[in-house]
């Protein structure tokens, strides 16, 4: 039997303002508690079904009301109930819902999840009841995920893995992501964090105790030793090519070449695609045209330039200078040339290959794949002879590409795929990669404060040991533990609303 006043409710009678806020301390608690939070989860837009979740102390009156059963389901357990709108018991759906008592929750407060058929109408229907539930209120982009931060869920390096993985679109990003979110760049940090703990504590005994006969003579050089190991493990971790950074964020890989090469055409064979304007006209591309693909289960960003030539022509000349531009920054570059300008005679390609890459340097620090195309218009015998001259010599990882045909396309993937793999690492091998600008910067500050620490050692103790505490606040700001706002902010903005 449900109490009198819930009966009331369900039956559609409005109590008096007095006795409604009564009921609603009774319900969902005094005021000043935190509020209830509700957001559509799933994506937007017609689906099969659509997932609303709630979270908050007014989690389990809502799925009551919305149910319009005093019973809740068994905890996390799939249940069908009719769900309605409280105020006019108008049925809104039929649909699943989820009860998830607080701790055990995603979020550590208690939860609640509804299954719904995805049509907007019943999406809004069944949101703009929650709305009009007292304590409820539509949740903030990456709230969820927030409260599941503040209730010591996930840390804030999990936080980030979690973010990831919602934006992951190959199959190497999610597996970066998976593995950071399941706590493995976290606990790594965490580790260090406590090992500068234990050689601050040896260190502040030395400085208080030291005078007392009783405190062993080798506490400071252990202590030494502990901070001079962890600096060499965050050097190895910092210098590690950014692989974790550049799985997140794309690889960078440019094309570039002399006009008519078929860049362009490069550029939508691996897109699938017409991204860029292919013509038989000289200087066609003039910006810089980017598409990203994913080649390999590896992201990447691919960029196509305009052809490199001299030119009397404004608008031209402002293109090649993008395109050398675009040069510089990328990660890995495509050079293409006509493969019939080098046969019979094949001497000159390191010269044109010069001509693309900056500074004329073919021992560049960024790798180059060189792809001789138009191989369908060699003549008989001539592939030999070119395929002969790459493998000689300077040149760097050649094939011969028909952008016509196909002709080469695999060797050219896997060509790429090498220098990818090389480049972001097997995210599920080694120690995890730091994948965030975020972790570089706190890394390398926590590193300085290491380096000054040394300066300090010989000459005044407590220095030395304020620096050791000061490396640890930085170390801290990675994994959340040194509680501050702004870190939080610039990290939950990215989330969507409902996550
Ligand atoms: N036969 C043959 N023609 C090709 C091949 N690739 C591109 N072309 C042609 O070469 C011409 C130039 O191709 P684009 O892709 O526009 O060359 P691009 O390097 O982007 O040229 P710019 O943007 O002007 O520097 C077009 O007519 C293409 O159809 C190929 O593999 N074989
Ligand atoms: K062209
Ligand atoms: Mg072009």
């Amino acid at each position: 039997m449900w109490p009198g006043t819930w009966r009331k409710v369900f039956a559609g009678l409005s109590p008096t303002p007095r006795a409604a806020l009564r009921l609603s301390k009774r319900l969902y608690g005094p005021a000043g508690r935190r509020d209830t939070i509700f957001a559509l989860s799933s994506g937007h837009g017609k689906c099969g079904v659509a997932v609303i979740r709630t979270s908050g102390p007014a989690s389990g009156a809502a799925l009551r009301s919305l149910t319009g059963q005093w019973e809740l389901p068994p905890p996390r357990a799939v249940t069908l109930r009719r769900i309605r709108d409280p105020s006019s018991a108008e049925t809104l759906d039929r649909g699943l819902v989820v009860w998830f008592p607080g701790p055990h929750s995603f979020t550590g407060e208690d939860c609640s999840e509804l299954h719904v058929h995805g049509g907007p109408a019943v999406v809004s229907g069944v949101l703009q009841a929650l709305g009009r539930l007292p304590g409820l209120r539509p949740a903030d982009s990456g709230e969820f995920t927030k409260r599941a931060f503040q209730n010591g869920k996930l840390g804030l390096t999990e936080v980030e893995g979690l973010g990831d993985l919602i934006h992951a679109e190959t199959e190497a990003q999610r597996r970066q992501a998976l593995r950071q979110m399941a706590g493995e760049l976290g606990r790594l940090y965490e580790r260090w964090s406590e090992e500068l703990t234990k050689a601050l504590a040896h260190m502040e005994a030395f400085i208080d105790f030291s005078e007392d006969d009783n405190l062993e003579e080798g506490v400071l050089v252990q202590a030494d030793a502990a901070v001079q190991t962890l600096e060499e493990e965050v050097k190895g971790h910092l210098q590690d090519g950014r692989r974790g950074e550049r799985l997140r964020g794309g690889v960078h890989v440019v094309i570039a070449g002399p006009t008519n090469a078929g860049k362009s055409s490069l550029l939508n064979l691996l897109s699938q695609r017409p991204v860029a304007i292919v013509s038989p006209v000289a200087g066609t591309t003039r910006d810089v045209v980017e598409s990203a693909v994913n080649i390999g289960g590896y992201p990447v960003l691919l960029s196509d330039t305009a052809g490199l030539r001299v030119t009397e022509d404004a608008v031209e000349q402002e293109g090649v200078s993008r395109a050398r531009e675009r040069l510089l920054q990328a990660d890995v570059v495509l050079a293409v040339l006509p493969a019939g300008d080098f046969v019979p005679e094949p001497c000159c390609i390191a010269e044109a290959l010069r001509a693309v890459l900056p500074h004329g340097d073919l021992a560049w620090r960024v790798p180059c794949v060189l792809v001789l195309n138009k191989a369908d218009l060699l003549e008989e015998g001539h592939r030999e002879i070119l395929l002969g001259a790459c493998q000689k010599g300077v040149l760097p990882p050649t094939c011969l590409l028909s952008c016509k045909s196909g002709e080469g396309i695999d060797r050219l993937l896997s060509l790429l795929r090498a220098q990818l793999e090389q480049m972001c690492g097997n995210p599920l091998a080694g120690s995890p990669s730091l994948t965030q600008a975020r972790h570089r910067l706190h890394l390398t500050s926590c590193l300085a404060s290491l380096g000054r620490y040394h300066s300090y050692k010989s000459l005044d103790l407590v220095l030395a040991a304020e620096e050791l505490r000061l490396a640890r606040r930085h170390l801290g700001k990675i994994t959340g533990r040194i509680n501050a706002e702004e870190i939080l902010d610039i990290i939950f903005r990215d989330f969507c609303v409902g996550k």
